[in-house]
């Protein structure tokens, strides 16, 4: 408070025009008015009492006279401390920096001012304590109660007032006021029961000059304190619970705050990279980084990303470890934390390593038997690679021992009489007779003959002996009837009821012939649609379709490609006694065509080659031109997907051909060799 706060403004009045004045009671409600000399000089002030009293003698007195009666009263600053000059004086005028006279402070401003800020101050102090759940008593010093707050009044159910005056052991009985004052010492942690309710209660006394003018009692709702307690030991159970849940992980846990500073971790992470407590913890991971611990940090990932990521991680020692960090966010949405979890994969990638190496070596096993095997049926030899032609080997091999019938179908050239015969010599044997007839290349009339032979005279121009017919040639082997979708319609009801009664009668003849024959039938056209058509009879499709096989283009099945080129390589440098090889740009290439005319045309075009060509080796420049012209070129209506996963297929193929080792293609290609290998067995070039 400042001298100006408590000031009345007034006037000075000249000691020349002194006996002017007149004070008005109902003007001035001050005692007293300053006065100045000629010069403005402040030189006492003459109080109300004066003037009433001597205003008649002063037209007679001398100025000296009337100056022995001002009254001295002190001067203060207008800025000045208020409380200074409530300590040192009763009244006061009041002059701002230039001496010039501002006003008065009286003694009832003093009094009234130093009131109502002893009134604000209380209740101030009264807020304040009312706001606090600790119940306070102010007591004096013979024990009757001053100050109660609101704790206290809640506790004891009564109003302030009611309490207010009241002597302490009147409302709280336990209460040990007088112990204190005894002693003249503090009391502190005494039980005591306030109303219903038992509180820990500390009593201080109050001192003033040395002596003890009251105690204060301060005390605490003892159920609060038990909550307290325990939601304390709650959460002492809880930290225990996490602490052991976390050191039981067999995975090593980190927690970082979200700066990357290290802030625990558990005894697993400790074993798995060997590092202690107090070398990580408290270190950022930025420079656990630049000190070599680690080769990178998926906690600095999870701050800058602001989500979980999964790393493999180099830590100091050369092991790896699988980290996934995890953010943790604040209920406004900041990231607090970054849980990392740490598995070890060091044993898993040697593993992994070892699957792959195994993998590759079964690969090459694989290829060499499935070589081999393709060497072991005879003449007929069926090279393949592919899953799918070892699928359809499998199959033909399972069906040559029992004699039921086979429907193979295939775009032309894929190997269906190939397989045939497969089924043939696999089953019946090379003993027994394998006889083909090509059912498109017969007009109905000369196909009955041929399949069921004739008696003699049957019709003009027939042997006069007559003739056997294929079935009955046919008989305990094999009958390949080739090109069956082209059988004319009216003969596929006779062919049906041979399927069915395995007996026919030759043309003019009379008696049925029994043949055991087992019969496989081939086509390049789409049976089941011709069907729906209803040019190919569904009884007869049934009948053939018993043991179903589907040989897929070539263009399906390009890993058979290189191997089939190598093998007719090998055949006709034996035929024509070359020693020709051939560049591996060449067998790109020719993987890469779309060999509408499958195997055939394959082996008509290395062929063609070996012949023509004078170099010992095949290159680019020997292929026909309209294989070498072909440029891959995804047509505009392929999906990017597919386009992508065409050349990556094609890149791998190429690739392998060039190094038979996957882990060098993954060198080439510069990928992973988990991602070299995922992406071949994908593409189906291994299993
Ligand atoms: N997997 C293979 N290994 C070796 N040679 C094969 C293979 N597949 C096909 N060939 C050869 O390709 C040529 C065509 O085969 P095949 O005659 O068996 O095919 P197809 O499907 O019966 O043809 P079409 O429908 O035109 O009669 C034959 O010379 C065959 O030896």
């Amino acid at each position: 408070m400042k001298a100006e706060d408590l000031m009345i403004e007034v006037q000075p009045v000249a000691l020349a025009d002194i006996h002017e004045l007149k004070f008005d009671e109902n003007k001035h409600n001050f005692d007293f008015i300053p006065v100045i000399d000629n010069k403005q000089q402040y030189i006492g002030v003459i109080t109300q009492e004066i003037l009433l009293r001597g205003l008649f003698t002063f037209e007679t007195k001398s100025k000296d006279q009337v100056k022995g009666l001002l009254k001295n009263v002190p001067c203060i600053l207008e800025n000045a401390d208020a409380w200074y000059l409530a300590e040192n004086a009763s009244q006061a005028v009041v002059v701002d920096g230039q001496g010039h006279i501002k006003g008065i402070i009286t003694q009832t401003a003093i009094i009234n001012g130093l009131t109502e800020f002893l009134n604000s101050y209380k209740e101030k102090f009264e807020s304040v304590i009312n706001a606090t759940e600790t119940g306070i008593i102010v007591l004096d010093s013979s024990g009757f109660v001053r100050i109660v707050n609101q704790t206290v009044s809640k506790l004891l159910r009564q109003e302030k007032v009611d309490i207010i005056n009241r002597y302490v052991t009147d409302i709280i009985p336990d209460m040990p006021f007088l112990q204190s004052m005894e002693k003249q010492q503090p009391l502190f942690r005494q039980k005591v029961k306030v109303g219903n309710v038992l509180v820990i209660n500390d009593i201080l006394p109050i001192k003033s000059n040395g002596k003890t003018i009251g105690a204060i009692s301060v005390f605490q709702d003892i159920s609060i304190l038990k909550q307290v307690a325990y939601d304390l030991d709650e959460f002492k159970n809880l930290t225990r619970d996490l602490e052991s849940i976390i050191n039981s992980s067999y995975d090593g846990l980190t927690v970082t705050d979200n700066n990357g500073v290290v802030l625990r971790m558990n005894t697993a992470y400790e074993r798995l990279t060997g590092f202690k407590a107090d070398e990580v913890i408290g270190k950022n991971m930025r420079d656990l980084v630049n000190e070599g611990y680690y080769d990178q940090s998926a906690t600095l990932q999870v701050i800058k990303n602001k989500r979980s990521v999964t790393i493999n991680q180099k830590i100091k020692g050369d092991r790896i470890v699988l980290v996934t960090g995890n953010p943790i966010f604040d209920e406004k949405g900041d990231l607090v934390r970054v849980v990392n979890n740490v598995r070890d994969i060091t044993e898993l990638t040697h593993l992994r390593d070892h699957i792959l190496k195994s993998r590759e070596q079964t690969m090459r096993y694989k290829t060499e038997i499935s070589y081999l095997r393709s060497m072991h049926i005879g003449s007929n030899e069926i090279i393949f690679r592919s899953r799918s032609m070892e699928h359809v080997l499998w199959i033909a091999q399972k069906v040559a021992t029992v004699d039921s019938t086979v429907l193979i179908t295939g775009e032309s050239g894929t190997g269906k009489e190939l397989v045939a015969k497969l089924i043939h010599n696999f089953g019946k044997g090379i003993d027994y007779p394998f006889i083909k007839i090509n059912c498109a290349a017969m007009p109905e009339s000369l196909l009955e003959a041929e399949l069921f032979g004739y008696e003699k005279g049957a019709f003009t121009g027939a042997k006069k002996e007559g003739k056997p017919g294929l079935f009955e040639l046919a008989h305990n082997g094999t009958l390949f009837l080739d090109e069956i979708g082209d059988m004319p319609p009216t003969f596929q009801v006779k062919m049906l009821r041979v399927l069915q009664e395995r007996e026919f009668m030759r043309v003019g003849g009379t008696k049925p012939i029994h043949v055991n024959v087992r019969i496989i039938a081939a086509t390049h056209r789409d049976l089941a649609k011709m069907v729906d058509d209803g040019i190919f009879r569904s009884d007869l499709y049934y009948r053939l379709m018993i043991v179903p096989i589907h040989l897929q283009p070539l263009r399906e099945r390009k890993e058979d490609i290189p191997i089939l080129i190598q093998y007719f390589i090998d055949k006709y440098n034996q035929k024509f006694k070359y020693n020709k090889s051939i560049s591996s740009q060449v067998i790109n290439k020719l993987v890469e065509y779309q060999w509408k005319g499958n195997v055939r045309e394959l082996e008509n075009v290395i062929e063609r080659m070996i012949v023509t060509t004078q170099a010992e080796e095949l290159t680019m420049e020997h292929l026909p031109e309209y294989i070498r012209d072909k440029v891959f070129k995804p047509s505009a209506n392929v999906k990017m997907k597919e386009a992508i996963e065409k050349t990556e297929a094609y890149l791998l193929a190429e690739s392998y051909r060039k190094y038979h080792s996957w882990d060098e293609v993954a060198k080439d290609l510069g990928m992973g060799r988990a991602t070299t290998y995922r992406k071949a067995s994908k593409y189906k070039l291994i299993d």
